[in-house]
């Protein structure tokens, strides 16, 4: 059973611990931002949150061995075990605190520090035993989902339309490889080579950023505004027609969502609202607890 204050007896400080971590880690690699929630969001969708994408595998068939995760920044990993080390430098909070839990209140304080707003976390997760690539085909979403698909895959882990519109809103931060989104620029389809949904001024844009056959480490901002600001620039953006992938854009495009896209690009109090209660529902996605889990040593492999 998660609740706010699982550590009060055990280890009272680490929401400062943890803070204070990702405070420093900020400073030193921006990227820690995107990284750390792009990070817990690909946790809670395989096999819940419980720091199953953080295991490191020598054999390479870990999680984040998988393509989908091959992407995920080094430096969420980092930030986690940056702060397991501060939590067990102190002897009373030694191998008491979960690195799911940490990892949930490290992406709470991204997003805070981003701008975003600031909530109390449940806590109490426990860490789990699998971990495996195979495991990640088809339950993570693809940038070319349409409404239908992103709510289906949403539901099945008791997400509604509104998380899952709100969560989306995750890309107001971070950058994303050209790779993942040329076919809007290059070849849509047989009678529009470039996406009609791309605002024209956005997709001539996208077109120099990206040019056919770019390196393939090359990335563009998600969010070409304010792409280092936590805030609802992501709805106003997919107004304009400037949403990166078709599973951004479509959430306007499409009638069913119109709506809420609409409220929360002009009201930034309710978006933030609706944002942490959707986190508060990804946070309790297949939670471990009991003979289910354990608290890792080394929150890259199992004990
Ligand atoms: C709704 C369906 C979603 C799809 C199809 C999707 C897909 C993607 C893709 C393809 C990238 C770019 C990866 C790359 O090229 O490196 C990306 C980046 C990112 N995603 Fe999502 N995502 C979705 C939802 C979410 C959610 C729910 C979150 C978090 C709550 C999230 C957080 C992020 C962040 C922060 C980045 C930037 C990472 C960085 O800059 O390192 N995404 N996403
Ligand atoms: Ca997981
Ligand atoms: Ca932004």
């Amino acid at each position: 059973q998660l609740k706010t204050n699982y550590y009060a007896k055990t280890c009272p400080n680490v929401e400062t611990i943890v803070r204070n971590v990702v405070n420093q880690k900020i400073q030193q690699a921006p990227i820690t931002v995107p990284a750390v929630l792009r990070l817990f969001f690909h946790d809670c969708f395989v096999e819940g949150c419980d720091a199953s994408v953080i295991i490191a595998s020598p054999v390479n068939t870990a999680e984040k061995d998988h393509p989908d995760n091959k992407s995920l920044a080094g430096d969420g990993f980092d930030t986690v075990i940056k702060a397991k080390a501060a939590i067990d430098a102190i002897p009373s909070c030694k191998n008491k605190v979960s690195c799911a839990d940490i990892l949930t209140i490290a992406t709470r304080d991204v997003i805070q520090l981003s701008g975003g707003p600031g909530y109390a976390v449940e806590l109490g997760r426990l860490d789990g035993f699998t971990s495996k690539a195979s495991n990640v085909e088809g339950n993570l979403p693809k940038p070319t989902f349409n409404l239908d698909q992103l709510n289906t895959m949403f539901a099945s882990h008791g997400l509604n339309q509104f998380d899952m519109i709100a969560l989306s809103a995750a890309h107001t931060l971070g950058a994303a490889h050209c790779s993942k989104f040329s076919n809007r620029l290059y070849n849509f389809s047989l009678r529009s080579p470039v996406d009609p949904t791309l605002s024209k001024k956005y997709a001539a844009q996208l077109q120099q950023l990206c040019p056919k056959n770019v390196g393939s480490d090359t990335i563009v901002t998600m969010d070409p505004t304010t792409p280092n600001t936590f805030d609802n620039v992501y709805f106003q953006n997919l107004q304009k027609g400037m949403g990166l992938f078709t599973s951004d854009q479509v959430l306007f495009t499409d009638k069913r969502s119109t709506g809420t896209v609409n409220v929360w690009a002009s009201n930034s109090k309710v978006f933030q609202k609706a944002f942490v209660n959707a986190m508060t529902k990804l946070g309790r996605v297949g939670v471990k607890t009991g003979k289910n889990g354990n608290i890792r040593r080394d929150c890259g492999a199992f004990n």
